[in-house]
């Protein structure tokens, strides 16, 4: 059974992050998840989650399902890149998507979240959609909801369709011709060690001249931005009056009143442009007239991650055949 899911931005000034809907359990419990390929754990703030670390999010509570059965002995923990956490035990229960439902997903049941988890209210949770290598259950490690409902879609793969301050889609199992122009460009992915990691062919600031070049990154829709070497942000920003790399904003920023170029990646032989808008990514603080761009550098990162500015500007496939590659289309 295919089915199709609502990407929702979870701020209508600028995209930090999507949510998407889902329900757990019988009678069904919704709650509005972070869908996530830079990762592989599906946890979501719980009845186990202490009140004082939940602040406005919907909870799942596993003794209110008669479906929801404990892991016995099973316990996870997770660090994110920045510096967020969460860590709990696990249940098993029937998990819907869209229409596409898995009746025993391993969902992780948070007992401890970060501050920076319980100070976003609209993230209920996560859904990882790495490869299942990544999950941290311990001591057995648990398949994603992708892995779990693969071969029940009429194709292995699933599709993000992430939109500029507006609301797109996950499709599971098929692919929607209407979402995208031309042709899609299907690259290798390594899965080691359990990213979507793929290689750019090189890069254009503005109208100025494709560098060729190989960048290694992950296709990240749980990261707002995109960071890339700094060679390639510093010939970007280069192009940007007063725009600087700040210690104290912790990022380029630039005078919201600046024309910003586009950026274009390659991807094998065709190539994807990122309009100027999604890098004028946000004021840094409400009326500022200090922006933060949405194209930042990965020297401190020690990966280059094509996130949400990036993935927003493209139809990206991701391919769970055997092996995987990760298709790019305009749109
Ligand atoms: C490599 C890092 C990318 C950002 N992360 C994520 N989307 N969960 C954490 C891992
Ligand atoms: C993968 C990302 C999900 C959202 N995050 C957060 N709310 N602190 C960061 C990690």
């Amino acid at each position: 059974e295919n089915g199709s899911a609502a990407a929702i931005p979870i701020d209508p000034r600028f995209d930090i992050a999507y949510v998407t809907p889902v329900t757990i359990g019988t009678p069904p419990q919704t709650l509005y998840l972070d869908f996530d390929t830079g990762s592989s754990d599906l946890w979501v703030f719980s009845s186990h989650t202490p009140e004082s670390q939940v602040r406005g999010q919907r909870i799942y509570s596993p003794e209110k399902s008669s479906t929801a059965k404990l892991l016995a002995g099973h316990t996870w923990s997770i660090l994110y890149g920045d510096g967020s956490g969460s860590l709990g035990n696990v249940y098993t229960d029937n998990f819907t998507v869209g229409g596409v439902t898995v009746t025993s997903q391993a969902v992780q049941t948070a007992q401890q979240v970060s501050y920076s988890f319980t100070s976003q209210s609209e993230i209920h949770g996560l859904v990882g959609l790495g490869f299942s290598t990544l999950n941290t259950v311990f001591p057995n490690g648990q398949l994603t909801f992708f892995d779990n409902a693969k071969s029940t879609l009429d194709s292995p793969v699933f599709t993000a369709d992430l939109k500029w301050k507006k609301e797109g889609t996950y499709d599971f199992g098929f692919i929607d011709e209407t979402k995208y122009t031309g042709e899609i460009t299907y690259l290798p992915v390594q899965t080691d060690p359990g990213y979507w990691t793929f290689t750019s062919s090189g890069y254009a600031v503005g109208d100025g001249a494709f560098h060729p070049a190989s960048i290694v990154g992950i296709a990240d829709t749980g990261t707002s931005l995109t960071y890339l070497p700094a060679e390639v942000v510093t010939s970007y920003w280069g192009q940007v009056d007063g725009a600087v790399d700040s210690d104290y904003y912790g990022g380029y920023v630039f005078p919201c009143s600046s024309k910003l170029p586009s950026f274009t990646f390659g991807v094998g032989p065709a190539n994807i442009t990122i309009p100027a808008s999604y890098i004028n990514y946000a004021q840094i603080t409400e009326g500022s007239p200090v922006c933060f761009g949405g194209l930042q550098s990965s020297s401190w990162l020690g990966v280059n991650i094509w996130g949400d500015v990036a993935l927003k500007a493209a139809f990206v496939v991701f391919n769970g055949a055997n092996p995987p590659t990760i298709g790019w289309a305009k749109k």
